[in-house]
């Protein structure tokens, strides 16, 4: 279950399992520009056979690709050299070893393989995981925190959407301690429409979602436990991880993360301190962007690319920290995480394939 060995300059290529999703969009648009990775195959199970562009109007003159003509992404193992699974929970978990075993490195999209114990997966996913064997050497897809790991991987667990923005927004403290460990963090967190996928349920809706903010998953979602299992994760050893509450909240946009995290430090901290602790931590981070006051996050700022915006503040009064931070969740919340990780993965520079500009307004 060693890393992947390939030669840096050498063409990669890539298959995609849930084809016609949202992620798998995303995925076919940045790999559509990106100068090393390239799409050998993609699968689908309801629309086999058919021309990619058909589904997606945006690609039209841009993918010619059909999806491939079989009925199972069995048929496809030893194809390519890198798989992403674009599918719901479960899919990966079962069907990922097969890619694995032929010799694939495989980016799960889902949260089949964020943890790396099945204890804590059983307890948040109310099931056994039917592939255990491979928890332990996957790695949790963030690069600005795992970057050594993710280099030597050949199976990443790529993070919630929500998890990416609050853990990044948090890291620079639990990493040196900074937290106390007695004050319960909360993440209050915004998401756009597209989070809740292709095919949500009627909830979603326009009639319901438009001109509508509400919370949803309060308390309960399961990426309360992710968060908090990689902040614990993030601690130095010895050390314990705040206990954190998370409310998130669907607004009618089609993308876009806001997350919003309230943390007590472990003593007072102005801000010029906190400033210049993010802007260190993520100084040889070319995806976040530690915004300088009076500036602060907004998800258009960031719509459509691979980048996270941070913002911290203390405040005097309440004695704790606000710690924000924006995403697009289809880019950096799921598939530019994807292709970032694989950059890693393959010793290439981060930005290889992602340098979109934002789409602003
Ligand atoms: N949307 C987001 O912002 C984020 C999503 N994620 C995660 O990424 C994954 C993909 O998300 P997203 O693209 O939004 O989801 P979508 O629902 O848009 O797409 C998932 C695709 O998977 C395929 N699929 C559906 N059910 C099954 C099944 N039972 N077995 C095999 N394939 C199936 C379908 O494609 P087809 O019919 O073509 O095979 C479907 O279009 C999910 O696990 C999601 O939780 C993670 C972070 C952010
Ligand atoms: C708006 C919305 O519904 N968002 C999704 C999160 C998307 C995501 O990251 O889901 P996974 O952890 O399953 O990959 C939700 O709250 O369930």
């Amino acid at each position: 279950m060693g890393g992947v060995s390939h030669p840096r300059s050498r063409r990669v290529s890539a298959g995609i399992v849930g084809g016609s999703g949202y992620s798998a969009l995303e995925l076919l648009r940045l790999l559509a520009r990106h100068p090393r990775l390239e799409l050998k195959w993609i699968f689908s199970r309801s629309h086999t056979g058919e021309p990619v562009a058909s589904v997606y109007p945006s690609l039209r003159g841009v993918v010619s690709a059909s999806f491939a003509p079989v009925e199972e992404p069995a048929a496809l193992a030893g194809q390519a050299d890198v798989v992403f699974f674009a599918t719901p929970a479960g899919v990966a978990a079962e069907q990922a070893p097969l890619f694995l075993e032929s010799g694939a490195a495989v980016v799960d999209l889902s949260a089949d393989f964020r943890f790396r114990d099945e204890e804590t997966y059983r307890r948040v996913y109310g099931k056994s995981h039917p592939h255990p064997e491979w928890l332990a050497s996957s790695v949790y897809g963030i690069p600005e925190l795992f970057r050594d790991e993710l280099a030597h991987a050949r199976l990443v667990g790529n993070p919630g959407c929500y998890p990416t923005a609050a853990l990044l927004a948090l890291a620079p403290l639990a990493r040196e301690a900074l937290l106390d460990p007695d004050a319960p963090i909360v993440v209050s967190a915004t998401s756009g429409i597209s989070g809740a996928g292709s095919q949500p349920g009627p909830a979603y809706h326009f009639p319901g979602a438009t001109e509508n903010v509400r919370p949803y998953g309060v308390p309960g979602h399961r990426h309360a436990p992710e968060m908090a299992a990689v902040l614990g994760r993030l601690v130095p050893p010895g050390k314990s991880a705040p206990v954190l509450t998370f409310i998130p909240h669907l607004v009618p946009a089609s993308r876009g993360i806001l997350a919003t995290c309230v943390a007590r430090p472990a003593r007072e901290m102005p801000d010029e301190e906190l400033l210049e602790r993010y802007r260190r931590f993520y100084a040889s981070h070319p995806w976040v962007r530690v915004l300088e006051p009076p500036e602060l996050p907004q998800t258009k700022a960031v719509q459509g690319s691979n980048f996270c915006d941070l913002a911290i503040r203390w405040d005097p009064v309440a004695g704790v920290v606000v710690a924000m931070a924006a995403i697009d969740n289809l880019v950096k919340g799921a598939a530019g995480q994807a292709v970032q990780n694989v950059n890693v993965l393959m010793g290439w520079d981060e930005r290889e394939g992602l340098e979109v500009v934002p789409l602003y307004p």
